[in-house]
C-alpha cells in the first residue's frame, strides 16, 4: 500500500493533496508521509520481534527532522547515529540515549565524551586507535565505554561502489581475520566492556543474500570468541536494505528480518540489533517542486525546475534514478522527453534524463523516494535556501522544518573590521 496515491488526477500525500502544500508552502518543497514511516518502522520491529530481544536503531543520517526522529522514538526505536550533531537531535527530539549506537570512522574525544555521559546503548568502534582513544576518555570519566567491534566481513553488496561499505577496500571497519585478537586485547583494557559485534556492508542492496552471508561470519566470529571466553551480548547486522526507485525488488523488510530471526534460533541470549535508514524513509517522501521554464532544444529538451541538487544530490552524485512524476496529470497534451534539470550552475545539476512528462510550465512535479538521503544531504551551493519540509498526518500537514530565510544564508559570517 502507498501513503502517495492520485484521487482523481491529483497526487495526494495521504490525504492532503500536493497542490495544495505547494500553494501553502511553496516550492521546493519535501513532503513526508507519517503513516509511511510508521509502517515501515513496524515491518522491522514486528519481524524482529519473534527473537527473545531486539531493537531497531533507525539511521539518522538518512533523515534526521526533529519530527521524523520524535514519531520512530514514540514507536520504541533507537537510533544508528555517526556524529554528536545527530546525537543531539536524537536528544531534542525526545530519543533515549540507552537506545543509542555510535558509529563511525572518525569519532572525536569530545564526541565519546559527550556520548558516554549521556549514557548510550554502545558505540561501534571501527578501529583500534579508536579503541584506544575510547579507553583514555571512559577512563577519565572513570566510566565503562560499551563497546561492539564494527567489523568488515569482506562482503560484495552488489550496490553502487560510492555506497559499499563491507569490502576490504572500504575505509569502514575492522578486517574480520583481525576482530578476534582485537577483542582479546581489548578485553584487557580497564575501562572498555566489549558488549557486541556489528557489521554494515552497503546501502541500498537489493538482495539477501550478502546480508545471510555477512551474519554467517558474524556468527563464526561470535563462537571464536566465546571459546576465548568473551561472551557477546547483541549481534547488530547494520541497515542497507534497499528500496525501489524504479524497478528493483528488494526483499521485503519482514521477509529479510525472519530470515535473520531463523537464523539466530540458536542464539537466543543475543540481542538482535538493526540500523536500517533508507528502507524506513525513502519511499515515505517526494521533493515537490515547480516547473520554471520549458527550454526546447536540438538535441534535448529542459524542464528547467525550482529544485536543484542543492536539494537533492543523489542523481548528481550517484546518477541515482528517481522517479519524477507530475502533481496533476494533464491528461490533454502531448508527453515529451525532458532533462529535468536545476537552475544551479553545474551541468550535473539534474533530477531526471529522458523524462517522458505532459507538463506546462507553473505545473508541479514530485520527485518520489526522496525521504531519504534527500534533504540531510542538501546544501546552500549557489547561495539557494534550504527546501521546506512538511509532514503529512492524515487530512493534516504540518510545517516541520521552515524554509531558510535569505539571513540563514549568511549566518555566523562577518565582515572584516576597517
Ligand atoms: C553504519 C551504518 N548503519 C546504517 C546505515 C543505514 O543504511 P541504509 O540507509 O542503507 O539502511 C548506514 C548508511 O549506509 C551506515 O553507515
Ligand atoms: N547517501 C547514500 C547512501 C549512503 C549511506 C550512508 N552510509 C544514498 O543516497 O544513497
Amino acid at each position: 500500500m502507498d501513503y502517495f496515491n492520485y484521487q482523481g488526477d491529483t497526487l495526494f500525500a495521504e490525504q492532503v493533496a500536493l497542490s495544495e502544500i505547494a500553494a501553502n508552502y511553496g516550492t521546493p518543497t519535501y513532503v513526508y508521509s507519517k503513516a509511511t514511516i510508521e509502517r515501515h518502522y513496524h515491518a522491522f520491529a514486528d519481524a524482529a520481534a519473534q527473537h527473545p530481544h531486539s531493537l531497531v536503531c533507525y539511521a539518522v543520517k538518512a533523515n534526521s527532522n526533529l519530527a521524523v526522529l520524535n514519531i520512530l522514538a514514540r514507536l520504541g526505536s533507537g537510533f544508528d547515529l555517526v556524529s554528536a550533531g545527530e546525537l543531539r537531535r536524537v536528544i531534542a527530539a525526545g530519543g533515549d540515549p540507552a537506545k543509542v549506537v555510535f558509529s563511525g570512522v572518525g569519532k572525536t574525544a569530545e564526541e565519546m565524551h559527550f556520548a558516554l555521559q549521556l549514557g548510550i546503548k554502545c558505540f561501534n568502534v571501527e578501529s583500534v586507535s579508536e579503541l584506544h582513544r575510547l579507553q583514555e576518555v571512559a577512563k577519565s570519566l572513570n566510566k565503562k565505554a560499551p563497546v561492539s567491534l564494527r567489523v568488515n566481513p569482506d562482503i560484495d553488496a552488489k550496490t553502487h561502489p560510492y555506497i559499499s561499505t563491507g569490502l576490504k577496500a572500504n575505509k569502514f571497519g575492522i578486517d574480520i581475520l583481525l576482530a578476534a585478537e582485537i577483542y582479546r586485547d581489548a578485553k584487557q583494557l580497564s575501562h572498555i566492556e566489549l558488549v557486541g559485534v556489528d557489521c554494515h556492508i552497503g546501502s541500498q542492496l537489493t538482495e539477501t543474500q550478502p546480508f545471510l552471508d555477512a551474519l554467517e561470519k558474524l556468527l563464526a566470529l561470535i563462537t571464536q570468541l566465546r571459546a576465548d571466553g568473551i561472551a557477546l551480548k547483541h549481534i547488530d547486522i547494520g541497515g542497507g536494505l534497499g528500496v525501489t526507485y524504479d524497478q528493483e525488488q528488494p526483499p521485503q523488510p519482514s521477509d529479510y528480518i525472519k530470515k535473520v530471526v531463523e537464523r539466530l534460533k540458536d542464539y537466543p541470549e543475543l540481542e538482535l540489533i538493526m540500523e536500517p535508514g533508507r528502507a524506513i524513509t525513502a519511499n515515505a517522501g517526494v521533493l515537490l517542486t515547480k516547473v520554471e521554464f520549458l527550454k526546447p532544444g536540438q538535441e534535448k529538451h529542459f524542464a528547467i525546475v525550482d529544485a536543484a541538487m542543492n536539494d537533492l544530490i543523489r542523481p548528481a552524485l550517484y546518477s541515482a534514478w528517481m522517479n519524477i512524476v507530475p502533481v496533476v496529470i494533464q491528461q490533454n497534451l502531448t508527453p515529451q522527453t525532458y532533462d529535468v534539470v536545476g537552475p544551479v550552475c553545474e551541468t550535473g545539476d539534474f533530477l531526471g534524463k529522458d523524462r517522458l512528462l505532459a507538463i506546462r510550465e507553473g505545473d508541479l512535479l514530485a520527485v518520489r523516494s526522496a525521504g531519504a538521503y534527500g534533504f540531510t544531504m542538501s546544501s546552500n551551493y549557489n547561495s539557494r535556501p534550504r527546501a521546506a519540509e512538511i509532514m503529512v498526518d492524515g487530512a493534516r500537514s504540518h510545517l516541520i522544518r521552515a524554509r531558510e530565510q535569505w539571513q540563514d544564508l549568511w549566518r555566523g559570517e562577518q565582515l572584516l573590521a576597517d
